[in-house]
């Protein structure tokens, strides 16, 4: 057991130096972390429904099923929470903190994503020899089965890169481990070991799908880079796409892939994810629709909005654009019925956290502070809340992560902002997979709610 009294007598610098040891020479791989918590999890589960089933959490109102369930607890979700007013925790965890605790690339500062996955999955911090180990595991796990190549490279290159993205995860079900062993019987209880198995494979294969249609819509006839062993998932993907020499870009990318991981379980994406994997269909099949439901304007397709949005504004009013030509094109948008894309939010009351994590990127990067592009996001975050609060409608006048996201990828001169609702993607595997690992451990249920017909309500509220 530890012993605290011996640990303390040492002076600070040994400590450090001992329990930096001790966090680098602690390996487990991913399934041992797992294999060590499920049990105690799925006690915690059998306790709840043993002393708490009848409890109440809240009403349900008229207003819920009419207003897309806003605030409705209605759904169990362990990896991550988030505060209206304070942004997303992951397993406690700000942003901030995140940021200070969780490894980073060899050479590099921000998270990657095998450190944020770990700590989805297991509500712990990893090692660095953890997240190490974890970042092999799945280059070893990247490459991509040949007719899933031959799919995407006999595909129009003129279809969204979304609809590609999608169409190629389901094609790994080919392979499914956890269709395998379903078909083969196994116990319900080890449900969750194939799942696992399946998202780890999808998790690590994303990056070789999600390159290969940049490359087939964007750059035909160049090579994709092979995956090297020795790299993160975030920087074997940079690589792939071919951008693998722009360190501040892959770091950025490193970012963005930790910080959109997960939302908590109601956004359309992950809760999608959840529905489909509830009926036992396995993770590949359960991702690819959760990727349709994030190809949506109002959710993660707002990020390629949100540039296109700008660049409308930059052609209609010149490069040297003011506050005020920026109050006039949001009003513009409007008038005319249009929702300003990057605004907004279903929970969220003020501005993103990821939205600021993104720009403060931005704040400590000379080149990017002088972009016009960058400086347009910052120019429209100075006068849009004002306007959207004298519009009146939106309950939440502030940025959300996607008024931000494009815009470094842009600079870098990844410029086709069709594809980057593609790098969202690979991002929100890690929460959406972690929790069809967790519902499969804990053995949920099929997803099915009541419907009512408006007659039906009428009838029930007369009463
Ligand atoms: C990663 C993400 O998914 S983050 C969200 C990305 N999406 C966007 O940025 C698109 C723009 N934003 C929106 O459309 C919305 O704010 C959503 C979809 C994010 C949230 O929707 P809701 O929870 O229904 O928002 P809210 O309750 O504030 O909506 C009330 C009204 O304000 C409008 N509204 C909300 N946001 C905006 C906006 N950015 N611009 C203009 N109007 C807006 C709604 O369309 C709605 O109008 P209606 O009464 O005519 O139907
Ligand atoms: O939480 C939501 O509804 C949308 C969102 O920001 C996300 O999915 O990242």
């Amino acid at each position: 057991m530890f012993n605290r009294s011996v640990f303390v007598a040492k002076p600070l610098a040994r400590q450090i130096a001992l329990a930096g040891q001790r966090r680098l020479a602690s390996t487990k791989t991913i399934k041992e972390a797992l294999d060590e918590i499920v049990p105690a999890k799925r006690a915690q589960l059998q306790a709840l429904k043993a002393e708490h089933s009848q409890a109440v959490l809240g009403d349900v109102k008229v207003e819920h099923l009419i207003g897309g369930m806003r605030g409705l607890k209605s759904m169990l979700w362990d990896a991550s929470v988030l505060d209206p007013n304070e942004g997303i925790r992951f397993h406690g965890l700000s942003i901030p903190e995140c940021q200070s605790q969780l490894t980073a690339a060899p050479g590099g500062k921000e998270i990657i994503a095998e450190s944020m996955l770990w700590l989805l999955l297991t509500g712990k911090v990893p090692t660095e020899a953890e997240t190490r180990q974890l970042s092999q595991e799945l280059a070893e796990r990247g490459q991509l089965p040949k007719h899933v190549e031959k799919l995407l490279d006999e595909l129009p290159t003129t279809l969204h890169p979304m609809t590609q993205l999608g169409m190629g995860v389901a094609a790994l079900n080919h392979d499914s481990a956890f269709q395998a062993a379903y078909e083969r019987g196994i116990k319900k209880t080890e449900y969750w070991t194939y799942a696992l198995e399946d998202s780890l494979d999808l998790i690590a294969k994303l990056p070789a799908i999600a390159a290969r249609i940049y490359r087939n819509a964007y750059r035909p006839g160049t090579p994709l880079a092979d995956i090297n062993k020795d790299l993160d998932l975030v920087g074997n993907y940079v690589n792939m796409l071919g951008f693998g020499d722009n360190h501040s870009l892959t770091e950025y990318l490193r970012l963005y892939i930790a910080l959109h991981g997960d939302h908590e379980g109601g956004n359309a994406s992950a809760h999608t994810a959840h529905l489909i994997g509830s009926t036992l269909a396995d993770p590949f099949l359960a991702y690819a629709g959760a990727l349709y439901a994030l190809a949506g304007p109002l959710h993660g397709l707002a990020n390629q909005e949100v540039l296109r949005w700008q660049l409308n504004m930059r052609k209609e009013l010149g490069d040297n654009l003011t506050h005020d030509h920026i109050k006039e094109f949001l009003w513009k948008t409007l008038k005319s019925g249009q929702v300003v894309p990057g605004y907004g939010h279903g929970v969220l009351r003020k501005s993103d956290p990821r939205f600021t994590a993104l720009l403060q990127f931005c704040d400590t990067r000379p080149e990017l502070l002088a972009d016009p592009v960058i400086q347009m996001v910052k120019k429209t975050y100075e006068v849009a809340p004002a306007v959207l609060k004298e519009h009146g409608k939106t309950k939440n006048p502030y940025p959300n992560v996607d008024a931000a996201s494009g815009c470094v990828l842009y600079h870098y001169g990844l410029k086709e902002f069709k594809y980057y609702t593609v790098i969202f993607g690979v991002s929100r595997a890690l929460g959406a997979l972690t929790q069809i690992v967790w519902a499969r451990a804990l053995g949920l249920p099929i997803e099915r709610p009541k419907s009512l017909s408006m007659d039906a309500i009428e009838k029930l509220v007369k009463q």
